[in-house]
């Protein structure tokens, strides 16, 4: 892992553990014998911390910026990013003036311990991660680097992460934005370069070589480069000289696995960590509270018209990593029935507990939906400009009877699902059936996948089971593509580079009828399950 070649005279960063609430120590050249095992243990232990136990927080980096120094790393990062400890205290802050002061309290141990010089610390003001509301973020984050500035104004850097990620792709922010930050640190024109301020501005925003040279070229700060760095370590030269990126391995087999299965037709499960299943598992229980004061409403869904009862709302936003819709014109505009989806404005009002657990289920559904939609071809242009309906329903058994949703593939391009009990049962086109559990984000083709791709990605048929006990929370991101739009498809996959039309209305008309184009789809599952279409 680290190497022990210089590649700037900064630290060249070397990532040990990926966990938000990471210490990234950043070693230049690393001796021999430290193993970087030792520190992952100081990163595992820090990382646990809570919003409640922050002052020991501060002593542990401390105690692991020492530990750090001694062993022979240059400097150390703090990361104040990502749905960091130190991220929700500057957003959760009274006021920016407090928000400012604790950056100040929380820097101030470690500055006594480890030279300033050899201090980093990272943010990311545009996250998806940063729950949203009312709170004017860059007046926010401007007043803690202020702060900073004028507080230890030898300070190694500040790296200010400028996109947003969702999924694997990066979004950069607006040069305006970034600039109302670094302008707090490059004071000087582009002549005086040569006598930089004493603290480097890093900014990091999925710049191309052309947005990085324009950008180096007009400010003394310096430009970073995250996303594709790990498996490009020489990403310099790489863009210097136009070279192809790599990706990473993880991400290159994932996509491959994506791919692959939903050629069959399966779904595809995106495993959550035991942090990102804790936080998950908290969410569903505050959804399954906000629902339960709804009255249950009968759903006849499926071929076999299964009946069950649902208290169910929705939202929506206008593409992924998009807030949600925040007012009721904007959702009387969306296609859905206004009344549920004003029940979903009103949770997002509600407080910022069940507010800011909707927000995470959406960041999961959201970077999911980007990774499988690039797994398939889907242009990244074309993805952004999908829309999304979240549905959270919480089901009900019916009178006590045995009930549910029919069998159905979704009429829509992709399906999210998180679920936090058994009922869903997924369904293969030889008729064998599993349940994906619940363990994971759940991915699943629609018909409409199936003909944008011209039957290359199968549907993912699938049903819901209910029992008299069920306790079953779910929420779904149904993803589509723009409606009365011509779509561009792969040419490479495809053979093609015609556009598909997108018309809603008559793919939906046409699933249901057993001579549309989803019918042969339908004739295999009717003979080997026996399974009795509705009339028409
Ligand atoms: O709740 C679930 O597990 C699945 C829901 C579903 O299939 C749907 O709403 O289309
Ligand atoms: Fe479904």
């Amino acid at each position: 892992m680290p190497s022990s070649t210089p590649i700037s005279p900064l630290f060249s960063p070397v990532y040990l553990g990926t966990h938000p609430h990471r210490i990234v120590v950043t070693p230049r050249s690393i001796p021999e014998s430290v193993k970087s095992s030792e520190f992952c243990e100081c990163l595992v232990e820090s990382m646990m911390n809570t919003v409640s136990s922050i002052i020991n927080y501060r002593f542990e980096v401390q105690d692991a910026a020492v530990n750090a120094i001694s062993k022979g790393f240059d400097g150390v990062e703090i990361s104040a990013c990502e749905g960091s400890a130190l991220e929700q205290v500057i957003l959760t802050a009274e006021s920016d003036e407090h928000a400012a002061d604790f950056i100040n309290d929380f820097l101030s141990p470690v500055v006594s311990v480890v030279k300033a010089e050899r201090i980093g610390i990272r943010f990311s003001p545009f996250s998806p991660t940063l729950v949203t509301g009312s709170k004017n973020l860059v007046s926010r984050f401007k007043a803690v680097l202020s702060r900073i500035h004028t507080t230890f104004p030898t300070l190694a850097f500040v790296h200010v992460f400028g996109g947003k990620n969702i999924g694997e792709l990066e979004l950069p922010s607006t040069a305006d934005s970034l600039e109302s930050f670094r302008s707090i640190f490059c004071e000087m024109s582009a002549s005086d370069i040569a006598s930089p301020a004493p603290t480097l501005f890093v900014s990091s925003n999925d710049y191309t070589p052309e947005s990085a040279t324009a950008t180096a070229s007009s400010t003394s700060g310096l430009i970073a480069f995250t996303a594709g760095s790990v498996p490009n370590p020489d990403i310099v030269a790489k863009i210097q000289n136009g070279s192809k990126l790599e990706q990473d391995d993880f991400t290159s087999k994932r996509m491959l696995d994506i791919e692959r299965i939903f050629r069959t037709g399966k779904e595809f499960v995106f495993e959550w960590t035991p942090e990102e299943s804790k936080r998950v598992n908290r969410a569903m229980d505050d959804v399954d509270d906000y629902l339960s004061q709804f009255d249950p409403a009968l759903s006849y869904e499926g071929t076999d018209k299964k009946i069950v009862w649902r208290k169910s709302c929705w939202f929506a936003c206008h593409g992924l990593g998009q807030p949600f819709l925040q007012t009721e014109e904007e959702i009387a505009r969306f296609d859905g029935d206004l009344k549920d989806g004003l029940s979903g404005l009103r949770a997002l009002q509600q407080g910022k507990g069940l507010r800011s657990s909707l927000e995470y289920l959406k960041l999961l559904l959201d970077n999911s939906l980007v990774d499988t939609s690039r797994a398939l071809g889907i242009q990244d242009q074309m993805i952004l400009q999908c829309s999304v309906r979240y549905r959270i329903i919480k089901y009900t058994a019916h009178r006590g009877d045995l009930g549910g949703i029919g069998l159905h593939p979704d009429g829509n391009l992709l399906s999210a699902l998180i679920t936090n009990g058994p009922g869903l049962s997924v369904f293969d086109m030889d008729g064998t059936h599993r349940e994906p559990g619940f363990n994971g984000t759940i991915l699943m083709g629609g018909s409409t996948l199936y003909r944008w791709s011209n039957g290359t990605y199968l549907p993912t048929f699938h049903n819901v089971n209910t029992t008299k006990d069920q306790k079953k929370i779910s929420i779904v991101a149904f993803f589509n593509l723009p409606d009365m739009e011509t779509i561009p498809r792969d040419p490479d996959a495809f053979g093609s580079s015609a556009g598909f039309f997108h018309d809603i209305k008559h793919i939906k008309e046409d699933d249901k009828s057993p001579k549309g184009e989803l019918a042969p789809l339908w004739d295999i599952i009717i003979d080997k399950h026996k399974l009795v279409l509705p009339a028409h």
